[in-house]
């Protein structure tokens, strides 16, 4: 029984370190995960790329989807093997955690023939993700505009959506060579820009997107120690930009030519662009 997803890489508009509120949207980059169920007694993970890198999630998201949408199979499944491969890297700022959760989850479904609701399958992959201790607040603004597309404003504290909308903007990416888990970051330090983030959370429920994003990047810059010469290098020009997630990628959204022109300052350093776009379709099996 073999079933194959994709989701999609997320850039972050309000980062819900501070006061649980977060704000993300999917961008044209994705994760695809691979699953086989079989009879056997445990469930093995592959990172494609990452032989070194924690398979905890993907496993466990494996192994809930199974409990949850495995009743019709009677026993012939208990087990299994997970694979997923990434466009973008790991522990980047970009939620690759988020998508390849989410594509595990449908993934999974699709291999039990079974259809899920797309929100409920999101929140499984939420509680996988709290369960192996990948996230600081659950990470449901990721998950849910990775799973949705478009962009998402949640309240992760509850795991609601209070608003998702589709956006076609162009988008520039840049990730330096470095890493960031976000079990790592330095949850009370973000706590002290709550302030800010009450701001940055009004601005996105009103659909201020871009100006919301400007001013989350200068608040978790300054709580989270990256440096804020990237900003200053897209501002004024662009709609918006920010430090994804907790870093250390940078994401920007605007015209496409300012977008690229900024691509040729960025590039100056060392790491990865990408010059992409929203993606208004969300997570799909195969
Ligand atoms: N493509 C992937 N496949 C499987 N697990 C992944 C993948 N990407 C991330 N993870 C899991 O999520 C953890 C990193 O999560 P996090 O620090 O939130 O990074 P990100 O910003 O990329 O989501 C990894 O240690 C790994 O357990
Ligand atoms: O673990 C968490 O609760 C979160 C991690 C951050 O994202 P990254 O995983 O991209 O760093 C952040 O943007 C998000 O709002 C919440």
């Amino acid at each position: 029984m073999d079933g194959r997803a994709h989701a999609p890489a997320a850039g972050t508009i309000l980062n819900a370190l501070a006061n649980e509120r977060g704000a993300a949207f999917a961008i044209d980059l994705e994760t695809t995960a691979i699953v086989s169920l079989d009879g056997s007694e445990d469930i093995r993970g592959e990172i494609d790329g990452a032989p070194e890198a924690d398979t905890a999630l993907i496993e466990r998201c494996v192994e809930l989807a199974i409990e949850e949408y495995g009743d019709g199979v009677n026993g012939q499944v208990s087990g299994g093997f997970v694979r997923t491969e990434s466009e973008v890297p790991l522990a980047a700022g970009l939620k690759s955690s988020s998508a390849a959760a989410n594509a595990t989850v449908l993934a999974t479904c699709a291999a039990l023939g079974v259809e899920a609701d797309p929100l409920e399958a999101c929140r499984l992959g939420v509680r996988a993700a709290r369960e192996v201790g990948v996230t600081v607040t659950g990470a449901f603004d990721d998950a849910s505009a990775s799973m949705l597309g478009g962009v998402t404003v949640t309240d992760n504290s509850a795991d609601e959506l209070l608003a998702n909308e589709a956006v076609e903007w162009d988008v520039l990416v840049w990730t330096p060579p470095e890493r960031a888990f976000s079990a790592d970051a330095d949850v009370e330090s973000c706590r002290k820009v709550s302030p800010i983030a009450d701001v940055v959370a009004e601005l996105a429920l009103q659909g201020r997107y871009g100006q919301a994003m400007s001013v989350n990047g200068f608040a978790f810059c300054g709580a989270l120690d990256f440096p804020t010469g990237p900003m200053l290098e897209a501002l004024p020009d662009v709609e918006g930009v920010s430090l994804s997630g907790t870093g250390p990628s940078y994401v920007a959204v605007g015209d496409r030519h300012v977008l690229a022109d900024l691509r040729e300052e960025w590039e100056i350093r060392d790491g990865t662009t990408w010059l992409t776009t929203t993606r208004t379709e969300g997570a799909r099996t195969e």
